[in-house]
């Protein structure tokens, strides 16, 4: 297979960051873009390291990394930490983070100071809010400071109590027809992308068609710009519920249980770690100098 001139120039020069711009210019040569969601160091510099395009600091961190039981429970603080950890081991991707539940609802204010905080503390790029037309005056105060914005329809993860639970959107032809109005409305906004989340595979493909901005599906189909999805769920670490849309391309959780339960094993065993291997030894003849030397200074203090 001959190597595309992109790809070889890749693994030769440093990567060129990603920018809104570049975005578009995927989109318009049909090129899918790649979305991955970091929450630590190490996660940011994997994305980092497989090129990933957009690199999504998620408020599903609140989950996946910090045992809460839904997005809501996630504290600006928290995400704040999380953002600076990923800016320092993603430097390509276009850095992107999660409003988290609560900072942006009070109005226009609470948001730019949110996303002000975001940009400044955090180290993002961009920020990526869930909702419809209630956020449009948020999207375009934001957008009118310099702001980029990511859109968020379809499941709202952040919604899940009011809309019992997290389940398909936008089946019926009523509701297919509000996420549109609300995809074209945060276009009309300033958004730079929306992410479609659980919706129809038709109903993404279609928006996406319509739309000059583009579309990042997660349990959307392959009609969408570009995909994202929550990187433990794609590296196999995450071992709570897995969605209909999650594909594993790897199964850490697995061998990293089979690392942790060898290293307890190994140590109540006596095999870890082992004489000689494994650690630090002095000269036998240091050490016995030690073991006199020690003899000397009790003897001095006994008498
Ligand atoms: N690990 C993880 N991955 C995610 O994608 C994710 C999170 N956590 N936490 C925040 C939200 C919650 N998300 C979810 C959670 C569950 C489903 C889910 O189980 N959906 C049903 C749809 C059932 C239906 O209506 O037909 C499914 O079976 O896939 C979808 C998205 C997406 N986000
Ligand atoms: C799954 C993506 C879209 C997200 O919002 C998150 O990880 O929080
Ligand atoms: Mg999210």
């Amino acid at each position: 297979m001959s190597v595309r001139p992109e790809e070889h120039a890749s693994a030769l020069m440093p990567r060129k960051k990603v920018t809104i711009q570049r975005l578009h210019q995927l989109r318009a040569s049909r090129t899918p873009i790649t979305m991955l969601t970091a929450y630590d160091y190490p996660s940011a510099r994997r994305a980092e390291g497989a090129d990933i395009d957009i690199c999504l600091v998620g408020d599903s961190l609140a989950q996946v990394a910090l045992g809460y039981s839904s997005t809501t429970q996630l504290t600006l603080d928290e995400m704040l930490y999380h953002c600076r950890a990923v800016s320092r081991g993603a430097k390509t991707p276009l850095l992107v983070a999660d409003m988290p539940f609560g900072t942006y609802q009070l109005g226009v204010r609470d948001a730019l100071e949110t996303a002000v905080r975001l940009v400044r503390e955090g180290q993002m790029e961009a920020v990526k809010l869930e909702g419809n037309e209630e956020i449009i005056p948020h999207v375009q105060a934001l957008t009118g400071f310099g702001i980029p914005v990511m859109g968020h329809i379809g499941l709202l993860p952040q919604r899940h109590a009011s809309l019992s639970g997290y389940k398909v959107q936008g089946r019926s032809a009523q509701h297919a027809l509000q996420i549109l109005r609300s995809a074209q409305a945060l276009q009309d906004a300033g958004a730079f992308s929306i992410v479609l989340e659980a919706i129809p595979a038709q109903l993404a493909a279609h928006i996406t068609g319509q739309l000059q901005i583009p579309t990042i599906g997660i349990g959307a189909g392959k009609g969408c710009a570009g995909q994202v999805l929550v990187q433990d769920d794609a590296i196999g670490l995450w071992a709570g519920h897995k969605a209909k849309f999650v594909r594993r391309f790897a199964e850490v959780g697995k061998e990293a249980a089979i690392g942790v339960t060898g290293y307890a094993r190994a140590v109540r065993e006596g095999t870890f770690p082992r004489d000689g291997d494994e650690g630090y030894s002095m000269e036998e003849e240091e050490f016995e100098r030690f073991l006199k030397a020690e003899e000397e200074a009790d003897a001095v203090q006994s008498s």
